[in-house]
């Protein structure tokens, strides 16, 4: 799925409207009764006192919209119109008219003094700034949101929750409404997945209001949000007269004095993803230990406790480098040596990626298209700091662009980067903060570029992966009990979800 920026959305709103007839009017109705539909669903008429907040553009338009309908249906609504502009949209206009018609009257807020009693156990509908906010919130407006916020009410935020831009950071974080749940329209929000604002963010979902598909498609958006419709065309069928020789053989190198669990878990994931064959790569106090926790692997050995020579015989299709490796100065000097011969594809996690931090210099000698799957932390020794989160993804971008390097900055929507482009993951939850988690990650990516998927699928692809088995896990497990391990154990259902039917949404 695409995410669009503001300007991509205006502009695909003025081509639907085009192309399609339909009005602008009309298109507010589709849109802003889809969102009604949403809450009615939910409500079934219950006499819950529901305030809808309308700004003085198209989102308080929608929000016109909504109250109508809320008020033809018996719920107990209130309408306001924050008035911080003279200006008014023409749709917003029609709206306006019609709720008149029915015979209801917004309230005109012009002041605190005009603010309503908003009950905790209250509804609020937020549709006071969508797409087109230019600037932060101030006076009165900006007092409105702070005094919804404190009253911690129910907020659902239509398009967007009001103060948070789509493509920049937030200036003033009191100007912004915290959003229970947010109803967007036709595309996630690159804001939604950010980090940074998840204060404003909370559940949230997009809404189809049918803008033209091919328009939106030659707009070459460079932001996309992977669910089950983008992965499944990359999922490589198995051949009949396949064998293990046809799925490749991933090299896990990595492990120290203690830290062997990270290669065994890496080593697994790749066997579990379907790589054909499994080696590991550690030092010698590593040799029993994967072994017998992982017999299907092989193992090689180099000196005692600590990785020095990787001076492996192993022929691999691809190695995943650094899953607890530690940063010994002798680790660190044969690594310099190991990447500087390498010409192996490459999956490069945790102290590896440090050790890359603390020798730049070797970055111009990955391979072509080599995975780096730093979390934030790891991230900031490559690139340095940031000042927002717009700026970190600009700061990936140019490291993937300079070295030609697949990026997986790891978090809650998990990013891959591709030089300009970026894939957002949508699976996933708290269960996967758990020890070991990455070195998974690590294993499935090179298993699965050793059955020969491309570096970025295998990447958007084990990202999708490793989230959807937590998802899966949670309808049976804590969060606080699912381990690595059970990573592993979900992998097959994971997978075998890509094919089940998705239930249809009841509004739709
Ligand atoms: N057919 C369609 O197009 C559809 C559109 N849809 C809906 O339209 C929404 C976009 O509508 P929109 O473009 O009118 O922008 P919106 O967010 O309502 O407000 C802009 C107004 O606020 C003003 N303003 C901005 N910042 C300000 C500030 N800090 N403080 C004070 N004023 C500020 C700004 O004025 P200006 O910047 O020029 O001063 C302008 O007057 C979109 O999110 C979706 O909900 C859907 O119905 C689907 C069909
Ligand atoms: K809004």
């Amino acid at each position: 799925m695409y995410i669009l920026s503001s300007i991509q959305m205006a502009k695909a709103d003025k081509a639907t409207i085009e192309i399609s007839g339909i009005t602008s009017t009309e298109l507010m109705e589709h849109a802003a009764t889809k969102c009604f539909h949403w809450l009615h669903t939910r409500l079934q008429g219950q006499k819950v006192k529901i305030h809808v907040f309308c700004g003085i553009g198209n989102n308080g338009g929608d929000g016109l919209v909504i109250a109508r309908h809320l008020h033809q249906h018996g719920y107990n609504v209130n309408c306001y119109v924050v008035n911080f502009s003279e200006k008014r949209t023409e749709e917003f206009l029609v709206n306006y008219n019609r709720l008149k018609e029915i015979g209801e009257w917004p309230t005109v807020i012009n002041n605190e003094n005009d603010f309503p009693d908003v009950a905790f156990e209250d509804i609020v509908i937020d549709a006071i700034f969508g797409n087109g906010l230019t600037r932060e919130p101030e006076g009165f407006t900006k007092k409105l949101i702070e005094y919804i916020n404190n009253t911690k009410v129910f907020t659902l935020a239509i398009d967007f929750p009001s103060g948070l831009y789509s493509n920049s950071s937030v200036t003033d974080k009191n100007a912004v409404l915290k959003a229970g749940h947010t109803l967007t329209f036709q595309t996630p929000k690159l804001a939604f997945l950010l980090p940074e604002n998840k204060d404003f963010i909370n559940t949230w979902e997009v809404i189809d209001i049918g803008l033209d598909a091919d328009f939106i498609e030659g707009l070459k958006p460079q932001n996309n949000y992977i669910t089950k419709n983008e992965i499944l065309p990359m999922y490589k069928p198995r051949n009949k007269w396949s064998h293990k020789g046809t799925y490749g053989h991933s090299l896990i190198i990595g492990g120290s004095f203690g830290k062997i669990g990270a290669v065994t878990l890496a080593s697994k994931a790749a066997l579990k993803i379907g790589s054909g064959l499994v080696s590991a790569y550690v030092p010698k106090c590593g040799y029993n230990i994967i072994q017998i926790s992982v017999p299907e692997a092989m193992v090689e050995v180099d000196n005692d406790a600590a990785l020095e020579y990787y001076n492996f015989k192993t022929k691999a299709t691809v190695i995943g480098i650094g899953p607890g490796m530690g940063t010994v100065e002798k680790t660190a000097l044969g690594f310099e040596l190991f990447i500087k011969e390498n010409k192996l594809p490459l999956v490069i996690d945790a102290d590896a990626i440090n050790l890359l931090s603390q020798n730049k210099l070797l970055l111009k000698y990955l391979p072509k298209n080599t995975v780096l799957t730093p979390h934030p932390k790891e991230l900031e020794r490559l690139v340095g700091t940031w000042k927002n989160d717009f700026e970190k993804l600009e700061k990936i971008t140019k490291l993937s662009q300079d070295y030609n390097l697949i990026i997986v900055l790891k978090g809650t929507h998990t990013v891959v980067v591709n030089g300009t482009s970026k894939y957002f993951n949508s699976t996933g939850n708290p269960a996967l903060a758990t020890a070991g988690s990455g070195d998974v990650l690590t294993g499935i990516i090179t298993g699965l570029i050793a059955q020969g998927y491309k570096p970025v699928n295998a990447a958007i692809f084990g990202v999708y992966l490793h989230g959807k088995t937590a998802d899966i896990a949670i309808q049976n497990t804590a969060h606080e009990t699912f381990t690595a391990s059970t990573i592993l154990d979900y992998l097959p259902k994971a997978i075998l979800d890509l094919f089940e039917e998705e239930v249809e949404n009841p509004e739709e």
